[in-house]
């Protein structure tokens, strides 16, 4: 690609933009869309995912169906200066945005400007398509703290929980940027750029790459399968379930603070799962302790994946069961957006693999919700022998954004 100025990446975006002409028939042709011939009025679908948009009530990527994808990361500012905060959160809006529609991340990208400069964008994503990117934006009480803005109850640090085996290297931040995309290059492109745009301003505490969404977040989504071969996300809250939505997850005007109404709490605990050790133990006991079955994912005692699980008198779902511990009639009601992918980052130098679930997950209130379902798990979950939490964060995830408004500002500005 020559001409990179403002143009959207081919793909999903530049078709809507321009309207459906012969493309449909160069697909076909290369076999891309089965069945489709160039004959058809409708486009076929496309397996990129298409463009997100990124201004909307909520921000993008969290009842988003989640994408194959994640490149997450959590910076630290290096800076207290307001002005210089707020410029590169100006500038990071700007990039998303673009990135998000299929654009390089600035006007003039790889290979269009000054040869003399470094180019405006990397380039690795030059000729992909938007892939359903979204960039999820969030703030961690250590960024109020050192701004001298009173944190919002909810954003209280975490409890200690049994077990826990914490890396303060793997652990907090003051900003995350949670990046999903249909195509990992394009996850990592939107993390990689803005990261180097956000250079004097923040750095990089941690960051972690996700593949295989553990978790379903719209009806339409099958369910996939996390590491230890289970469906995971089954009894997820969906985007469908806008009253429980309301309920669990967005934060109501009531709760406040005011920068945070239509936003959300995210937790994500990086857990690390002995793969080896779960692949020496049997079926039975494997069912047994997560409380569905491995196949077809169906409670104990029931024969398929959505049936109710029972967990009433008489129930075949044992004590301990993962599914039993977590559940809402266990803890109060409380019920949590799933939203975590599975990773494989090597191995550990002792024959094992360093694998796991990176658990997202978002709420209206932790304290409320999640420190309660973690606090049984912890003690009771017999799954816990097989795991182990090796980093923890929490961020405060402000509400969509209306036109011209920048990330951070009704908390800057408000
Ligand atoms: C504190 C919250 C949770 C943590 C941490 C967690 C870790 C974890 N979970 C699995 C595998 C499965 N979890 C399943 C269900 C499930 N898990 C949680 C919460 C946490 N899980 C909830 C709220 C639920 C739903 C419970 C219910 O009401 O039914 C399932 C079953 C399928 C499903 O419904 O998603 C599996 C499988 C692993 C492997 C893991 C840590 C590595
Ligand atoms: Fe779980």
């Amino acid at each position: 690609m020559t001409d990179t100025t403002d143009e959207p990446r081919p793909g999903m975006s530049r078709r809507r933009l321009l309207g459906w002409t012969g493309a449909g028939a160069a697909l076909a042709g290369v076999g891309a869309v089965a069945g489709y011939s160039a004959a058809d009025t409708d486009p076929p679908p496309d397996p990129s995912g298409g463009v997100v948009p990124f201004r909307d009530v909520h921000q993008a990527g969290i009842i988003t169906p989640a994408q194959d994808r994640l490149h997450f990361v959590a910076l630290d500012l290096t800076t207290v200066d307001r002005a210089a905060i707020v410029s590169l959160l100006r500038r990071w809006t700007t990039a998303a945005e673009r990135m998000t529609a299929g654009a390089e991340a600035a006007p003039g990208g790889a290979v269009n400007r000054n040869p003399e400069a470094p180019p405006s964008d990397t380039g690795e994503a030059l000729g992909l398509p938007a892939s359903a990117l979204t960039i999820t934006f969030g703030i961690g009480g250590s960024l109020l703290d050192k701004l001298g803005i009173p944190r919002p109850p909810e954003l209280a640090d975490l409890p200690p929980f049994q077990l826990d085996t914490l890396d303060p290297a793997l652990s907090g931040g003051d900003l995350c940027l949670q990046a999903c995309a249909n195509d990992p290059q394009v996850a990592v492109h939107a993390v990689r750029n803005l990261v180097r745009t956000g250079f004097g301003t923040t750095s990089v505490r941690w960051s972690q790459l996700g593949f295989g969404r553990t978790s379903s977040t719209s009806a339409a989504q099958q369910t996939h399968r996390n590491l230890f071969g289970f469906k995971d996300g089954t009894n997820n809250l969906k985007a469908e379930d806008t009253a429980l939505l309301e309920e669990q997850v967005w934060v109501p005007p009531a709760q406040g603070p005011a920068w945070l109404t239509g936003g959300t709490y995210l937790v994500a605990r990086r857990i690390r799962m002995h793969v080896e050790t779960w692949d020496r133990t049997s079926l039975a006991e494997q069912e047994s302790l997560t409380g569905r079955t491995k196949g077809e994912g169906a409670p104990i005692g029931q024969a398929r994946e959505f049936d109710i699980p029972n967990l009433g008198p008489g129930s075949p779902i044992a004590e301990d069961a993962h599914i039993r511990l977590a559940s809402a009639q266990n803890n109060g009601g409380a019920r949590i957006l799933r939203r975590g992918y599975n990773f494989v980052d090597g191995s550990d130098g002792l024959g094992h693999l360093n694998a796991g679930l990176f658990f997202l997950a978002f709420m209206q209130d932790p304290r409320r919700q999640f420190v309660p379902m973690q606090s049984q798990l912890a003690r009771n979950d017999k799954m816990m022998e097989y795991i182990r939490h090796t980093g923890s964060a929490v961020f405060a995830v402000p509400p969509g954004l209306r036109e011209g408004a920048y990330w951070g500002q009704s908390l800057l500005e408000g």
